[in-house]
């Protein structure tokens, strides 16, 4: 990327671009990079007498999926680009466009492809680190050892490893973007990854427009107790306004909030720190199914997502937990459960689900209301409770042994901080996810239609081999 541009500067990019800085500047925040400051009392606006405008962006500006597509019917180039590696998906559109903006912004000079346009220059006033956990390095991410993020961040990194080399390796063969991209090693990997990470930590969600990047609007930052909020008007532009009765002071900064409902994860791996006062306490947790399941398989293919646990507190403090796939891996053939490969009607195949004969593949996200009305519904229960018991257990203990580790490395101590109150929040709510299991699978084990089963099966297996214990009877549960 080319040199960053100086703050103080923004002011007259945002007059070039039509951006109204209304009793608002933009400048450097207490450890929090820009901020938006209120520069005096704000004046009421013509149009909305109590509702003072503070800023003002030209739908023009605002990068979304609509944008670009509108940017590569004016750019025959980069539709070229786009239809070699793009339409994946809008973020990765996106990225590709900020790329070529990246690369235009230190375009080599005699390049020709590419049209200059308002985000190359943008982009140059934004910050180069964002303190998410894709641009730690390789030492501060292992911080995140025995915390929900450390497969995650992990996935992610492979991910934009993977996506970048397609791109290079498709569009290096398109000459003229050959030129301007590669041969003059004009972007990075490193620029991919922060591309993605400016795009995670500064994308809003407009009313009508939905996820976009909007210039000087993405300079505000997040409080649990916001003073402003954004929206779009009826002149087509996306406005900031100060929230109904706030009354802001010359020199306040203007806060918004990134959502409610993030947990500490969410908030690290988007926008690289976690505010305690405004992340719900939840955790999602991989799961894996059983080793020696011959279904196991067929039960993730079918399944058709990543298998997880969702744990989460609620308002009232209890505890709630769902994962839709620990059900499907407690049933089995003799329970009902089977599989089919079904032809499809332009000769493919297709796996399908089926529960009591029932098809119910579209439905397998919803594993636990599916076997809500089965009598043994009580069984399958306690032993998806068992399975997501030992699932929080494991997480526990691994998040306890890194507890006391010492850092390694090279490590800035915000990655320390972030990481460690990560932990903490987590191993929190694991211990009292564990204790409200416990009620849980206590509490089956005296359903009648339980204890009925494990009454069975104990008589079953003493008529058959009279070895086996009361213990090993309760674990087949
Ligand atoms: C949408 S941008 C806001 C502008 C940003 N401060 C900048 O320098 O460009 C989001 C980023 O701002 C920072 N940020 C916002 N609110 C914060 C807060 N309450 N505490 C710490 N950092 C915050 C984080 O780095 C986050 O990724």
């Amino acid at each position: 990327m080319s040199e960053q541009l100086p703050i103080e500067d923004l002011p007259i990019w945002a007059r070039f671009n039509n951006v109204g800085l209304l009793d608002v500047k933009i400048t450097e925040s207490d450890g929090k990079g820009y901020g938006v400051v209120c520069q005096k009392k704000p004046s009421t606006h013509q149009d909305a007498i109590d509702k003072p405008i503070l800023l003002s962006v030209p739908r023009a500006l605002v990068l979304n999926h609509d944008a670009v597509r509108e940017y590569a019917k004016e750019d025959r180039g980069f539709k070229q680009l786009l239809d070699a590696v793009g339409h994946r998906s809008a973020r990765t559109d996106i990225l590709l466009f900020l790329l070529v903006q990246t690369a235009l912004t230190s375009r080599p000079q005699h390049t020709s492809v590419g049209i200059i346009n308002p985000w190359t220059n943008y982009l140059r006033f934004l910050p180069r680190n964002v303190p998410v956990p894709t641009l730690w390095n390789g030492d501060e991410r292992l911080l995140l050892r025995g915390t929900s993020l450390d497969v995650a961040v992990n996935a992610k990194m492979t991910a934009l490893v993977a996506e970048f080399d397609a791109i290079q390796s498709t569009s290096s063969t398109i000459p003229c973007w050959n030129e301007l991209l590669w041969e003059h090693r004009t972007v990075s990997l490193r620029n991919w990854i922060q591309l993605d990470a400016l795009y995670r930590s500064r994308c809003l969600e407009l009313p009508r427009s939905g996820e976009s990047m909007v210039p000087c609007i993405d300079m505000i930052n997040h409080s649990a107790n916001p003073t402003a909020y954004y929206d779009e008007d009826d002149q087509d532009e996306v406005i900031l306004l100060a929230r109904p009765g706030v009354n802001l002071d010359e020199g306040q900064e203007m806060t918004i909030s990134y959502g409610k409902s993030k947990s500490a994860a969410e908030m690290l791996f988007s926008y690289g720190f976690i505010d305690q006062a405004s992340t719900i306490e939840s955790l999602v947790l991989p799961i894996d199914p059983f080793d020696d399941d011959p279904l196991a398989k067929a039960k993730r293919v079918g399944f058709g997502e990543a298998p997880r646990v969702y744990l989460e507190r609620d308002d009232s403090g209890s505890i709630i937990w769902k994962s839709p796939f620990a059900h499907l891996m407690c049933v089995n053939e003799e329970d009902g459960l089977e599989f089919r490969i079904l032809q499809d009607t332009y000769g493919g195949q297709q796996l399908r689900i089926f529960w009591q004969d029932d098809d119910v593949t579209d439905r397998a996200k919803d594993f636990e209301s599916i076997l809500e009305g089965h009598p043994l519904h009580a069984l399958f229960r306690l032993r998806a409770v068992i399975v997501v018991q030992e699932c929080l257990q494991t997480q526990l203990e691994q998040a306890r042994s890194y507890e006391n580790v010492s850092e390694p490395g090279d490590v800035r101590p915000e990655c320390v901080a972030a990481a460690q109150t990560l932990r903490t929040m987590e191993v929190r709510l694991l211990e009292s996810g564990i204790e409200a299991l416990e009620k849980e699978r206590a509490s089956l084990l005296e359903d009648e239609t339980v204890v009925a089963y494990l009454g069975s099966m104990k008589t079953t297996e003493e008529g058959g081999d009279d070895q086996e214990t009361d213990e090993d009877t309760e674990d087949f549960s």
